[in-house]
Protein backbone atom coordinates (compact mmCIF):
# COMPACT_ATOMS: atom_id res chain seq x y z
CA UNK A 1 0.00 0.00 0.00
CA UNK A 2 1.84 3.32 -1.35
CA UNK A 3 1.75 6.43 0.23
CA UNK A 4 -0.48 8.00 -2.74
CA UNK A 5 -3.37 5.61 -1.47
CA UNK A 6 -3.52 6.46 1.75
CA UNK A 7 -2.82 10.17 1.00
CA UNK A 8 -6.28 9.15 -1.45
CA UNK A 9 -8.09 6.98 1.30
CA UNK A 10 -8.03 9.72 4.47
CA UNK A 11 -8.87 12.58 1.87
CA UNK A 12 -12.08 10.96 0.75
CA UNK A 13 -12.37 10.45 4.52
CA UNK A 14 -12.15 14.04 5.16
CA UNK A 15 -14.14 15.04 2.39
CA UNK A 16 -17.16 12.88 3.81
CA UNK A 17 -16.66 14.11 7.18
CA UNK A 18 -16.86 17.96 6.14
CA UNK A 19 -19.98 16.85 3.58
CA UNK A 20 -21.18 15.44 6.63
CA UNK A 21 -20.99 17.80 9.25
CA UNK A 22 -22.08 20.33 6.20
CA UNK A 23 -25.44 18.34 5.89
CA UNK A 24 -25.73 18.30 9.90
CA UNK A 25 -25.83 22.24 9.62
CA UNK A 26 -28.20 22.25 7.29
CA UNK A 27 -30.71 20.89 10.10
CA UNK A 28 -32.20 22.61 13.37
CA UNK A 29 -29.72 22.26 16.18
CA UNK A 30 -29.32 19.37 18.16
CA UNK A 31 -26.71 17.37 19.87
CA UNK A 32 -23.27 16.82 18.40
CA UNK A 33 -23.60 13.52 16.04
CA UNK A 34 -20.79 11.58 14.72
CA UNK A 35 -20.66 10.33 10.87
CA UNK A 36 -22.24 6.92 10.31
CA UNK A 37 -23.76 6.01 13.40
CA UNK A 38 -25.21 9.69 14.43
CA UNK A 39 -26.39 10.26 18.17
CA UNK A 40 -26.77 6.41 18.54
CA UNK A 41 -24.32 6.18 21.16
CA UNK A 42 -25.57 8.11 23.36
CA UNK A 43 -29.43 7.37 22.72
CA UNK A 44 -31.29 6.03 25.91
CA UNK A 45 -32.86 2.95 24.21
CA UNK A 46 -34.98 2.25 27.09
CA UNK A 47 -36.44 5.60 27.53
CA UNK A 48 -36.00 7.43 24.10
CA UNK A 49 -39.22 9.89 25.04
CA UNK A 50 -37.91 10.91 28.26
CA UNK A 51 -34.56 11.87 26.79
CA UNK A 52 -36.29 13.45 23.83
CA UNK A 53 -37.61 15.76 26.87
CA UNK A 54 -34.18 16.63 28.45
CA UNK A 55 -32.74 17.49 25.02
CA UNK A 56 -35.99 20.09 24.43
CA UNK A 57 -34.97 21.71 27.62
CA UNK A 58 -31.41 22.54 26.03
CA UNK A 59 -32.40 22.74 22.16
CA UNK A 60 -35.74 23.98 22.77
CA UNK A 61 -38.70 22.90 21.26
CA UNK A 62 -37.67 21.84 17.83
CA UNK A 63 -34.31 20.22 17.48
CA UNK A 64 -32.67 17.62 15.47
CA UNK A 65 -31.00 13.96 16.16
CA UNK A 66 -29.38 11.46 14.20
CA UNK A 67 -30.82 7.95 14.75
CA UNK A 68 -28.72 7.65 12.49
CA UNK A 69 -31.10 8.92 10.14
CA UNK A 70 -31.96 12.90 10.47
CA UNK A 71 -35.42 13.29 12.84
CA UNK A 72 -36.01 16.66 13.60
CA UNK A 73 -38.12 16.21 16.96
CA UNK A 74 -40.86 18.68 17.92
CA UNK A 75 -42.02 18.70 21.53
CA UNK A 76 -43.78 22.15 21.99
CA UNK A 77 -47.95 22.40 20.90
CA UNK A 78 -47.55 25.65 19.16
CA UNK A 79 -44.71 24.52 16.73
CA UNK A 80 -46.68 21.11 16.57
CA UNK A 81 -49.46 23.14 15.14
CA UNK A 82 -47.54 25.17 12.87
CA UNK A 83 -46.23 21.68 11.11
CA UNK A 84 -49.58 19.31 11.59
CA UNK A 85 -52.00 21.73 11.16
CA UNK A 86 -50.76 25.05 9.28
CA UNK A 87 -48.46 23.43 6.73
CA UNK A 88 -50.54 19.95 7.19
CA UNK A 89 -49.84 19.16 3.61
CA UNK A 90 -46.01 19.42 3.93
CA UNK A 91 -45.84 17.32 6.89
CA UNK A 92 -47.99 14.75 6.16
CA UNK A 93 -45.47 12.14 4.25
CA UNK A 94 -44.19 9.04 5.72
CA UNK A 95 -40.46 7.20 5.46
CA UNK A 96 -40.23 4.32 3.55
CA UNK A 97 -37.62 1.92 4.61
CA UNK A 98 -37.86 -1.62 5.16
CA UNK A 99 -38.95 -1.06 8.85
CA UNK A 100 -41.74 1.29 8.18
CA UNK A 101 -42.77 -1.96 5.70
CA UNK A 102 -42.84 -3.96 8.27
CA UNK A 103 -46.82 -4.34 8.42
CA UNK A 104 -47.19 -3.78 4.91
CA UNK A 105 -48.72 -6.12 2.08
CA UNK A 106 -47.18 -4.02 -0.33
CA UNK A 107 -45.66 -0.93 -1.35
CA UNK A 108 -47.16 1.59 -0.17
CA UNK A 109 -49.66 0.06 1.54
CA UNK A 110 -52.61 0.65 4.10
CA UNK A 111 -52.96 3.94 6.10
CA UNK A 112 -50.68 3.88 8.72
CA UNK A 113 -47.46 3.83 6.77
CA UNK A 114 -48.34 5.13 2.89
CA UNK A 115 -48.58 8.18 1.53
CA UNK A 116 -49.69 10.45 -1.23
CA UNK A 117 -53.16 9.25 -3.29
CA UNK A 118 -53.39 5.70 -2.07
CA UNK A 119 -52.76 6.72 1.76
CA UNK A 120 -55.53 9.40 1.05
CA UNK A 121 -58.04 7.34 -0.43
CA UNK A 122 -57.81 4.48 2.10
CA UNK A 123 -57.76 6.73 4.85
CA UNK A 124 -60.98 8.43 3.45
CA UNK A 125 -63.01 5.33 2.64
CA UNK A 126 -61.69 3.59 6.41
CA UNK A 127 -63.45 6.45 7.75
CA UNK A 128 -65.97 6.96 6.37
CA UNK A 129 -66.83 3.31 6.82
CA UNK A 130 -66.14 3.46 10.45
CA UNK A 131 -68.51 6.99 10.58
CA UNK A 132 -70.99 5.40 9.18
CA UNK A 133 -70.90 2.37 11.63
CA UNK A 134 -71.26 5.32 13.82
CA UNK A 135 -74.38 7.33 12.23
CA UNK A 136 -78.30 5.79 11.95
CA UNK A 137 -78.92 2.46 13.49
CA UNK A 138 -75.90 3.51 15.76
CA UNK A 139 -74.16 -0.09 14.45
CA UNK A 140 -70.64 0.73 16.31
CA UNK A 141 -72.07 1.33 20.02
CA UNK A 142 -74.20 -1.52 19.44
CA UNK A 143 -71.29 -3.82 19.03
CA UNK A 144 -69.29 -2.57 21.60
CA UNK A 145 -72.03 -2.82 24.39
CA UNK A 146 -72.41 -5.82 23.10
CA UNK A 147 -68.98 -7.56 23.49
CA UNK A 148 -68.53 -5.50 27.02
CA UNK A 149 -71.68 -7.41 28.12
CA UNK A 150 -69.80 -9.95 27.37
CA UNK A 151 -66.68 -8.97 29.14
CA UNK A 152 -68.78 -8.65 32.47
CA UNK A 153 -69.78 -12.28 32.18
CA UNK A 154 -65.93 -13.52 32.23
CA UNK A 155 -65.20 -10.68 34.77
CA UNK A 156 -68.09 -11.68 37.35
CA UNK A 157 -66.43 -15.28 37.34
CA UNK A 158 -62.60 -13.42 37.84
CA UNK A 159 -64.51 -11.62 41.29
CA UNK A 160 -64.99 -14.82 42.67
CA UNK A 161 -61.10 -14.60 42.89
CA UNK A 162 -59.52 -13.40 45.76
CA UNK A 163 -57.16 -11.63 43.11
CA UNK A 164 -56.96 -10.84 39.45
CA UNK A 165 -54.95 -9.20 36.73
CA UNK A 166 -57.89 -7.25 34.56
CA UNK A 167 -55.04 -7.20 31.37
CA UNK A 168 -56.92 -10.06 29.64
CA UNK A 169 -60.56 -9.48 29.96
CA UNK A 170 -59.63 -6.36 28.57
CA UNK A 171 -57.53 -7.29 25.96
CA UNK A 172 -59.99 -10.01 24.70
CA UNK A 173 -62.50 -6.94 24.87
CA UNK A 174 -60.82 -4.28 22.85
CA UNK A 175 -59.57 -7.74 20.34
CA UNK A 176 -63.28 -8.26 19.95
CA UNK A 177 -64.64 -5.12 19.41
CA UNK A 178 -62.14 -4.65 16.76
CA UNK A 179 -63.01 -7.79 15.27
CA UNK A 180 -66.76 -7.35 15.31
CA UNK A 181 -66.25 -4.04 13.70
CA UNK A 182 -64.13 -5.77 10.88
CA UNK A 183 -65.39 -9.07 10.73
CA UNK A 184 -68.53 -9.16 12.14
CA UNK A 185 -67.62 -11.81 14.91
CA UNK A 186 -65.84 -12.44 18.15
CA UNK A 187 -64.08 -14.78 20.00
CA UNK A 188 -65.09 -16.30 23.20
CA UNK A 189 -63.34 -16.85 26.43
CA UNK A 190 -62.92 -20.03 26.34
CA UNK A 191 -62.20 -20.51 22.48
CA UNK A 192 -59.28 -18.20 21.25
CA UNK A 193 -56.43 -19.82 20.91
CA UNK A 194 -56.36 -18.08 17.44
CA UNK A 195 -56.71 -14.25 18.86
CA UNK A 196 -53.78 -15.07 21.57
CA UNK A 197 -51.59 -16.43 18.88
CA UNK A 198 -52.42 -13.62 16.63
CA UNK A 199 -51.92 -11.25 19.81
CA UNK A 200 -49.39 -12.82 21.34
CA UNK A 201 -46.98 -12.31 17.69
CA UNK A 202 -48.27 -8.15 17.42
CA UNK A 203 -47.17 -8.14 20.59
CA UNK A 204 -43.63 -9.52 20.30
CA UNK A 205 -43.23 -7.34 17.49
CA UNK A 206 -43.92 -3.83 18.93
CA UNK A 207 -42.08 -5.15 21.98
CA UNK A 208 -38.93 -6.18 19.42
CA UNK A 209 -39.25 -3.16 17.27
CA UNK A 210 -38.81 -0.49 19.90
CA UNK A 211 -35.75 -2.42 22.02
CA UNK A 212 -33.43 -3.37 18.87
CA UNK A 213 -30.68 -1.17 17.88
CA UNK A 214 -30.29 -3.20 14.24
CA UNK A 215 -34.33 -2.02 13.76
CA UNK A 216 -32.50 1.69 13.36
CA UNK A 217 -30.06 0.57 11.17
CA UNK A 218 -31.76 -0.88 9.22
CA UNK A 219 -34.13 1.89 8.67
CA UNK A 220 -31.53 4.48 8.21
CA UNK A 221 -29.94 1.93 5.41
CA UNK A 222 -32.08 -0.07 3.85
CA UNK A 223 -29.02 -2.08 2.17
CA UNK A 224 -28.16 -3.25 5.69
CA UNK A 225 -31.52 -5.93 5.68
CA UNK A 226 -29.23 -7.96 3.23
CA UNK A 227 -26.43 -8.07 6.24
CA UNK A 228 -26.44 -11.52 8.33
CA UNK A 229 -26.68 -10.62 11.64
CA UNK A 230 -27.94 -7.00 11.55
CA UNK A 231 -30.25 -8.03 8.55
CA UNK A 232 -31.66 -10.71 10.24
CA UNK A 233 -32.74 -9.00 14.18
CA UNK A 234 -33.43 -5.68 12.44
CA UNK A 235 -36.05 -7.02 9.61
CA UNK A 236 -36.15 -10.77 8.74
CA UNK A 237 -37.06 -12.32 12.37
CA UNK A 238 -39.57 -9.87 13.16
CA UNK A 239 -41.21 -10.33 9.63
CA UNK A 240 -41.52 -14.00 9.78
CA UNK A 241 -44.43 -13.04 12.89
CA UNK A 242 -46.07 -10.27 10.83
CA UNK A 243 -46.58 -12.89 7.99
CA UNK A 244 -48.37 -15.11 10.39
CA UNK A 245 -50.88 -12.25 11.24
CA UNK A 246 -51.16 -11.61 7.33
CA UNK A 247 -51.95 -14.91 6.87
CA UNK A 248 -54.51 -14.94 9.53
CA UNK A 249 -56.28 -11.78 7.92
CA UNK A 250 -55.62 -13.52 4.61
CA UNK A 251 -58.05 -16.44 6.10
CA UNK A 252 -60.72 -14.06 7.14
CA UNK A 253 -60.90 -11.88 4.02
CA UNK A 254 -61.17 -15.17 2.09
CA UNK A 255 -64.07 -16.75 4.01
CA UNK A 256 -65.83 -13.26 3.93
CA UNK A 257 -65.66 -13.65 0.05
CA UNK A 258 -68.03 -16.75 0.61
CA UNK A 259 -70.98 -15.87 2.36
CA UNK A 260 -71.16 -12.31 1.63
CA UNK A 261 -74.56 -10.79 0.07
CA UNK A 262 -73.12 -7.68 -2.58
CA UNK A 263 -76.25 -6.11 -2.19
CA UNK A 264 -77.20 -6.08 1.38
CA UNK A 265 -76.57 -3.23 3.63
CA UNK A 266 -72.82 -4.06 5.17
CA UNK A 267 -72.23 -4.00 9.02
CA UNK A 268 -68.52 -4.85 8.80
CA UNK A 269 -65.48 -3.38 7.36
CA UNK A 270 -64.30 -6.18 5.32
CA UNK A 271 -67.76 -6.58 3.84
CA UNK A 272 -67.94 -3.27 2.97
CA UNK A 273 -64.50 -3.30 1.74
CA UNK A 274 -65.76 -5.90 -0.74
CA UNK A 275 -68.63 -4.17 -1.65
CA UNK A 276 -66.62 -1.36 -2.70
CA UNK A 277 -64.37 -3.15 -4.62
CA UNK A 278 -66.56 -4.53 -6.77
CA UNK A 279 -68.32 -1.39 -7.35
CA UNK A 280 -65.20 -0.02 -8.52
CA UNK A 281 -64.11 -3.05 -10.83
CA UNK A 282 -67.96 -2.39 -12.29
CA UNK A 283 -67.03 1.12 -13.29
CA UNK A 284 -63.20 -0.55 -14.69
CA UNK A 285 -61.60 1.70 -12.50
CA UNK A 286 -60.26 0.05 -9.05
CA UNK A 287 -57.74 3.39 -8.10
CA UNK A 288 -56.17 1.80 -4.97
CA UNK A 289 -58.24 -0.69 -3.86
CA UNK A 290 -57.54 -4.37 -3.72
CA UNK A 291 -57.47 -7.59 -1.80
CA UNK A 292 -53.72 -6.96 -1.07
CA UNK A 293 -54.38 -3.38 0.40
CA UNK A 294 -57.80 -4.63 2.01
CA UNK A 295 -55.28 -6.90 4.17
CA UNK A 296 -53.05 -4.21 4.60
CA UNK A 297 -55.66 -1.58 6.17
CA UNK A 298 -57.15 -4.73 8.18
CA UNK A 299 -53.31 -5.18 9.45
CA UNK A 300 -53.33 -1.38 10.25
CA UNK A 301 -56.25 -1.72 12.27
CA UNK A 302 -55.14 -3.91 14.41
CA UNK A 303 -51.79 -2.68 14.99
CA UNK A 304 -53.11 0.83 16.06
CA UNK A 305 -56.10 -0.29 17.73
CA UNK A 306 -55.64 -3.28 20.05
CA UNK A 307 -52.33 -2.04 22.47
CA UNK A 308 -53.55 1.52 22.31
CA UNK A 309 -57.02 0.93 23.31
CA UNK A 310 -56.16 -2.14 26.05
CA UNK A 311 -52.98 -0.24 27.52
CA UNK A 312 -55.38 2.81 28.66
CA UNK A 313 -58.12 0.73 29.71
CA UNK A 314 -55.37 -1.26 31.88
CA UNK A 315 -53.92 1.89 33.17
CA UNK A 316 -58.02 2.85 33.96
CA UNK A 317 -58.16 -0.51 36.53
CA UNK A 318 -54.65 0.31 38.01
CA UNK A 319 -54.85 4.04 38.64
CA UNK A 320 -58.57 3.63 40.16
CA UNK A 321 -57.03 0.96 42.34
CA UNK A 322 -54.49 3.40 43.50
CA UNK A 323 -57.04 6.55 44.31
CA UNK A 324 -59.94 4.88 46.04
CA UNK A 325 -61.08 8.61 46.74
CA UNK A 326 -61.60 9.16 42.44
CA UNK A 327 -63.19 6.13 42.10
CA UNK A 328 -65.55 6.44 44.71
CA UNK A 329 -66.23 10.28 42.76
CA UNK A 330 -66.69 8.33 39.33
CA UNK A 331 -69.06 5.78 40.86
CA UNK A 332 -70.83 8.32 42.11
CA UNK A 333 -71.14 10.31 39.73
CA UNK A 334 -72.23 7.11 36.75
CA UNK A 335 -75.37 5.96 40.01
CA UNK A 336 -76.58 8.96 39.77
CA UNK A 337 -77.27 9.84 36.28
CA UNK A 338 -77.40 6.70 34.63
CA UNK A 339 -78.05 3.84 38.14
CA UNK A 340 -76.63 0.30 37.53
CA UNK A 341 -79.69 -1.30 35.62
CA UNK A 342 -79.17 0.39 31.96
CA UNK A 343 -76.33 0.86 29.61
CA UNK A 344 -74.51 3.61 29.42
CA UNK A 345 -74.66 5.84 25.83
CA UNK A 346 -72.78 8.34 24.05
CA UNK A 347 -75.49 10.50 24.76
CA UNK A 348 -75.11 10.43 28.82
CA UNK A 349 -71.65 11.83 28.46
CA UNK A 350 -72.70 15.82 28.35
CA UNK A 351 -74.40 14.93 31.76
CA UNK A 352 -71.06 13.10 33.39
CA UNK A 353 -68.20 15.66 33.26
CA UNK A 354 -66.46 14.65 36.15
CA UNK A 355 -66.34 10.98 34.01
CA UNK A 356 -65.24 12.66 31.02
CA UNK A 357 -62.31 14.71 33.28
CA UNK A 358 -61.27 10.76 34.45
CA UNK A 359 -61.21 9.89 30.99
CA UNK A 360 -58.94 13.10 30.24
CA UNK A 361 -56.77 12.32 32.96
CA UNK A 362 -56.12 8.85 32.20
CA UNK A 363 -55.18 9.33 28.58
CA UNK A 364 -53.21 12.57 29.86
CA UNK A 365 -51.38 10.01 32.82
CA UNK A 366 -50.74 6.73 31.00
CA UNK A 367 -49.35 9.14 27.99
CA UNK A 368 -49.34 5.22 26.15
CA UNK A 369 -47.29 6.59 22.95
CA UNK A 370 -44.08 7.09 23.55
CA UNK A 371 -42.68 7.80 20.43
CA UNK A 372 -45.27 9.23 17.59
CA UNK A 373 -45.66 7.81 13.96
CA UNK A 374 -42.41 9.36 12.26
CA UNK A 375 -44.03 12.36 9.37
CA UNK A 376 -42.35 12.94 6.57
CA UNK A 377 -41.91 16.46 4.98
CA UNK A 378 -42.76 16.38 1.30
CA UNK A 379 -40.63 19.60 0.49
CA UNK A 380 -38.58 22.12 1.93
CA UNK A 381 -40.26 24.07 4.96
CA UNK A 382 -39.54 25.72 7.94
CA UNK A 383 -40.98 26.04 11.60
CA UNK A 384 -40.56 28.65 13.61
CA UNK A 385 -38.14 30.42 11.09
CA UNK A 386 -35.57 27.34 11.72
CA UNK A 387 -35.35 25.27 8.05
CA UNK A 388 -36.28 21.92 7.72
CA UNK A 389 -35.60 19.81 3.95
CA UNK A 390 -37.33 18.02 2.24
CA UNK A 391 -37.94 14.08 3.33
CA UNK A 392 -36.70 14.93 6.41
CA UNK A 393 -38.32 12.45 9.63
CA UNK A 394 -40.15 14.61 11.83
CA UNK A 395 -41.35 13.18 15.13
CA UNK A 396 -44.31 15.10 16.73
CA UNK A 397 -43.60 13.93 20.23
CA UNK A 398 -47.07 14.42 21.86
CA UNK A 399 -45.83 12.66 24.92
CA UNK A 400 -44.10 15.80 26.09
CA UNK A 401 -47.03 17.75 25.31
CA UNK A 402 -49.27 15.92 27.25
CA UNK A 403 -46.32 15.87 30.48
CA UNK A 404 -45.95 19.83 30.16
CA UNK A 405 -45.65 20.79 33.89
CA UNK A 406 -46.77 24.57 32.97
CA UNK A 407 -49.77 23.29 31.66
CA UNK A 408 -50.31 20.86 34.20
CA UNK A 409 -48.89 21.30 37.47
CA UNK A 410 -47.32 18.36 38.63
CA UNK A 411 -47.62 15.79 36.11
CA UNK A 412 -46.97 12.66 38.02
CA UNK A 413 -49.69 13.20 39.70
CA UNK A 414 -53.51 11.27 38.24
CA UNK A 415 -55.87 14.23 39.52
CA UNK A 416 -58.85 14.50 37.06
CA UNK A 417 -59.93 17.76 38.84
CA UNK A 418 -57.04 19.72 36.38
CA UNK A 419 -59.40 19.28 33.47
CA UNK A 420 -62.49 20.87 35.27
CA UNK A 421 -63.47 24.45 36.53
CA UNK A 422 -64.62 25.41 39.94
CA UNK A 423 -67.85 24.69 39.21
CA UNK A 424 -67.02 20.95 38.19
CA UNK A 425 -69.00 21.17 35.33
CA UNK A 426 -66.94 23.31 32.70
CA UNK A 427 -63.71 21.93 31.36
CA UNK A 428 -60.52 23.70 31.35
CA UNK A 429 -59.79 25.20 28.08
CA UNK A 430 -55.83 24.86 28.11
CA UNK A 431 -56.17 21.86 29.89
CA UNK A 432 -57.83 20.40 26.85
CA UNK A 433 -55.99 22.08 23.78
CA UNK A 434 -52.54 20.45 25.21
CA UNK A 435 -54.43 16.78 25.60
CA UNK A 436 -53.37 15.39 22.20
CA UNK A 437 -53.15 11.87 22.82
CA UNK A 438 -54.65 11.37 19.04
CA UNK A 439 -51.88 13.75 17.98
CA UNK A 440 -53.15 16.46 15.43
CA UNK A 441 -53.65 17.46 11.79
CA UNK A 442 -53.95 15.10 8.33
CA UNK A 443 -52.37 12.11 9.85
CA UNK A 444 -54.47 12.45 12.89
CA UNK A 445 -55.42 9.08 14.44
CA UNK A 446 -57.90 7.45 12.25
CA UNK A 447 -59.59 5.69 15.04
CA UNK A 448 -59.93 8.63 17.56
CA UNK A 449 -64.03 8.08 17.53
CA UNK A 450 -63.70 4.48 18.13
CA UNK A 451 -61.25 5.04 20.58
CA UNK A 452 -63.10 7.88 22.47
CA UNK A 453 -66.32 5.57 22.41
CA UNK A 454 -64.84 2.30 23.85
CA UNK A 455 -62.99 4.43 26.82
CA UNK A 456 -65.98 6.00 27.77
CA UNK A 457 -68.62 2.75 27.49
CA UNK A 458 -66.05 0.96 28.72
CA UNK A 459 -65.18 2.37 31.36
CA UNK A 460 -68.65 3.14 32.54
CA UNK A 461 -69.60 -0.28 32.20
CA UNK A 462 -66.84 -1.30 34.74
CA UNK A 463 -67.57 1.26 37.33
CA UNK A 464 -71.46 0.20 37.15
CA UNK A 465 -70.39 -2.97 37.78
CA UNK A 466 -67.40 -3.21 40.08
CA UNK A 467 -64.78 -1.64 41.72
CA UNK A 468 -61.45 -1.92 41.59
CA UNK A 469 -59.34 -2.32 45.05
CA UNK A 470 -56.23 -3.73 46.51
CA UNK A 471 -56.20 -6.88 47.59
CA UNK A 472 -56.15 -7.98 51.42
CA UNK A 473 -53.05 -8.02 52.35
CA UNK A 474 -51.31 -6.94 48.96
CA UNK A 475 -49.58 -3.79 48.05
CA UNK A 476 -49.94 -0.56 46.28
CA UNK A 477 -49.60 -1.05 42.11
CA UNK A 478 -46.43 0.11 40.62
CA UNK A 479 -47.52 3.14 38.73
CA UNK A 480 -43.62 2.86 37.30
CA UNK A 481 -44.43 2.53 33.39
CA UNK A 482 -42.56 0.27 31.56
CA UNK A 483 -41.04 1.60 28.40
CA UNK A 484 -41.81 0.38 24.83
CA UNK A 485 -43.96 1.16 21.69
CA UNK A 486 -46.72 1.69 24.35
CA UNK A 487 -46.14 2.76 28.13
CA UNK A 488 -47.76 -0.27 30.00
CA UNK A 489 -48.10 -0.58 33.52
CA UNK A 490 -46.49 -3.44 35.25
CA UNK A 491 -48.54 -6.46 35.65
CA UNK A 492 -50.71 -5.74 38.93
CA UNK A 493 -53.51 -8.24 40.44
CA UNK A 494 -56.53 -6.11 42.45
CA UNK A 495 -59.43 -7.32 44.19
CA UNK A 496 -62.92 -6.84 41.91
CA UNK A 497 -65.64 -6.08 44.25
CA UNK A 498 -68.84 -6.61 42.86
CA UNK A 499 -71.62 -3.72 43.47
CA UNK A 500 -74.11 -4.65 44.74
C1 LIG B 1 -56.38 5.25 23.10
C2 LIG B 1 -56.34 4.83 21.86
C3 LIG B 1 -55.53 5.41 20.74
C4 LIG B 1 -54.52 6.34 20.75
C5 LIG B 1 -53.93 7.07 21.93
C6 LIG B 1 -54.08 6.51 19.36
C7 LIG B 1 -53.08 7.37 18.96
C8 LIG B 1 -52.64 7.49 17.65
C9 LIG B 1 -51.51 8.28 17.24
C10 LIG B 1 -50.66 9.15 18.16
C11 LIG B 1 -51.36 8.13 15.90
C12 LIG B 1 -50.28 8.73 15.01
C13 LIG B 1 -50.68 10.08 14.51
C14 LIG B 1 -49.58 10.75 13.73
O1 LIG B 1 -48.99 10.12 12.84
O2 LIG B 1 -49.28 11.92 14.00
C15 LIG B 1 -52.40 7.24 15.45
C16 LIG B 1 -52.59 6.86 14.13
C17 LIG B 1 -53.55 5.98 13.72
N1 LIG B 1 -54.49 5.35 14.51
FE1 LIG B 1 -54.75 5.60 16.51
N2 LIG B 1 -54.84 5.70 18.56
C18 LIG B 1 -55.73 5.02 19.35
C19 LIG B 1 -56.68 4.11 18.93
C20 LIG B 1 -56.91 3.75 17.62
C21 LIG B 1 -57.95 2.85 17.18
C22 LIG B 1 -58.99 2.19 18.09
C23 LIG B 1 -57.82 2.72 15.82
C24 LIG B 1 -58.64 1.90 14.84
C25 LIG B 1 -59.11 0.72 15.09
C26 LIG B 1 -56.71 3.55 15.41
C27 LIG B 1 -56.27 3.69 14.10
C28 LIG B 1 -55.24 4.53 13.71
C29 LIG B 1 -54.78 4.62 12.33
C30 LIG B 1 -55.34 3.86 11.13
C31 LIG B 1 -53.72 5.54 12.34
C32 LIG B 1 -52.89 6.03 11.15
C33 LIG B 1 -53.46 7.34 10.63
C34 LIG B 1 -52.70 7.87 9.40
O3 LIG B 1 -51.50 7.66 9.30
O4 LIG B 1 -53.35 8.50 8.54
N3 LIG B 1 -56.18 4.16 16.53
N4 LIG B 1 -53.16 6.86 16.54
Amino acid sequence: MGPSFLLVFFACIAYYIYRFYKKVAKYPPGPRPLPLIGNIHQLELSNTHKWFEKLSQVYGPVFTVFLPRPTVIITGLPEMKEALIKKGDIFAGRAQSPVEGLFQTMDNGGVIFAEKEPWKEQRRFAMHTLRNFGMGRNCMEEKILNVVSTMVAQVNELAKEPATDMNWPIQLCVGNIINELLLDYHFEADDCAKFVEFKNNLERVFHLTRNRTSVLLVQAYPWFINLPIVGHYGYWDLRKDVLVILDFLRDEINANKKTIDYNAEQTCFVNAYLQEMKKKEEKGDMGSFSELQLANVLMDFWVAGMETTATTLRWAVILLAAHPDIQTKLQAEIDAVIGKDRLPSMSDKPNLPYTSAVVMELQRKSNIVTLNVPHKTTQDTDIGGLFIPKDCTILPQVSTVLDNPDVYVNPERFDPERFLEADGKTFNKTAVDYLVPFSLGKRQCAGESLARMELFLILVVLMQHYSFVVPENGSLPDLTPIYGITQVPHAYECKVQLRS
